[in-house]
């Protein structure tokens, strides 16, 4: 035989090997699980010697040797396997344990709150929506919203994550990974757009529409009105509007909420330009530390699944073991991993439940990664 065919046969064991150390790791998990609920400790230096034993026996002494090496390697490796899952979970039970004891039961009034955009932002209208009196620092970007609330600068922070007609927000899914931080309520906010444009401004002028990419999408068959139109995407809507207001041209218009036009001075050419009435947008309220304020039955989390066959269905029937509805399962591409996705869940679930804990360890066991994204109730 040659070299490569030989290098063949050793690509295929190879293979081989991955999958079953693969399901073997997978097993000594289910075990951390076994061990975790019994408190047994991890280490079980008999059964290590035990399967040594076996697996040695009838083997040639100098083969015995290779195998005794590469099973304590396995071991090691298995242990420190069990207890990172053990002691994720752990974490995370604790974690829930504590913020049910210190956070508060209401979103506190005196807070600082960062939004994306400037002032007539639909972030802001959320905003004033949860916090009757806060005092609200607007942020460049989403990711300065995440930074804002990281770093403690502000309280909260309000970000849109969804819009029903148009779908996911996928910047803020992506912050997600990215940044630590909490959502501790939602809110889902009716958007009427309106076409605005300067007092002297008609209808014929219009040369360029400026708004946000989603608020676009949401207007997509009015905008076939103003075929000609330059379609120019803006940060957001408030941006678009006092992009409009503060510039020398008359033939621009944006695409904004009625409060922003009237903030900056613009006149309403037509209201409720949106595809559909039934337009909303879900806005989740951030914060730096996990809270888990009263009347909570959301949870969301954000997890990978290794890639085999049925990964994805063992967290789904950990939710249907108890019962859980998933309200949203969102997939996203994980940056510089080309095949690997990450999913982004929302469950009708009560934390402050044992049960709900209980589930959430569980999840920790049966993915690759997860993170715990809060709990919460939706206004
Ligand atoms: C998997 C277990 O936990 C540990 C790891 C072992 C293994 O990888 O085979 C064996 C015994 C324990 O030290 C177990 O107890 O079976």
């Amino acid at each position: 035989m040659d070299i490569q065919e030989l290098r063949a046969g050793i690509d295929a064991v190879d293979n081989q090997i991955r999958e079953l150390f693969t399901r073997r790791m997978d097993l000594s998990s289910q075990i951390a699980d076994y061990k975790r609920a019994n408190k047994l400790p991890i280490l079980d230096r008999t059964r290590e010697r035990e399967i040594l034993a076996r697996l040695t026996a009838d083997q040639d002494p100098d083969l015995a040797n290779y195998t005794r090496m590469l099973f304590k390697t396995l071991f090691d490796m298995s242990r420190a396997y069990q207890s990172a899952r053990m002691g994720e979970s752990q974490q995370l039970e604790e974690q829930i344990k504590s913020a049910l004891e210190s956070s508060p039961r209401k979103l506190p009034q005196n807070v600082t709150v960062a939004c994306q955009g400037v002032e007539g932002a639909y972030s802001q209208i959320a905003c004033d929506k949860l916090f009757a009196s806060a005092g609200v620092m607007f942020m460049d970007s989403f990711e300065g919203v995440a930074r804002a609330v990281g770093s403690g600068l502000c309280d909260y922070g309000i970000l849109p994550i969804e819009n029903n007609l148009y779908g996911s927000v996928n910047e803020v899914y992506d912050l997600m990974r990215r940044h630590s931080f909490y959502i501790v309520r939602s809110i889902k906010l009716r958007i009427n757009h309106s076409l605005v444009v300067k007092p002297e401004t008609k209808g014929g002028d219009i040369r360029e529409i400026f708004s946000h990419e989603q608020a676009i999408g949401q207007c997509s068959e009015f905008l076939k009105k103003y075929p000609n139109a330059k379609v120019t995407i803006c940060e957001n809507t408030a941006m678009a509007a006092k992009r409009v207001a503060q510039s020398d041209r008359s033939d621009t218009a944006a695409i904004c909420s009625a409060e922003c036009s009237e903030l900056y001075g613009l006149k309403q050419l037509h209201r409720d330009i949106q595809n559909s009435d039934n337009n909303y947008t879900r806005f989740i309220c951030i914060a730096r530390n996990l809270q888990i304020l009263e009347g909570v039955n959301k949870v969301s989390i954000l997890f990978r699944v290794p890639h085999r066959p049925g990964s994805l269905y063992e967290v789904l029937s950990t939710f249907a073991t108890v019962g859980v509805n998933v309200s949203k399962l969102e997939s996203r591409p994980i940056p510089g991993h080309d095949f690997d996705f990450l999913f982004y869940a929302d469950v009708d679930a009560d934390c402050r439940e044992e049960q709900t804990v209980k589930m959430l360890c569980d999840l920790t066991r049966c993915t690759e990664e997860m993170t715990f994204l809060g709990a919460y109730s939706e206004a």
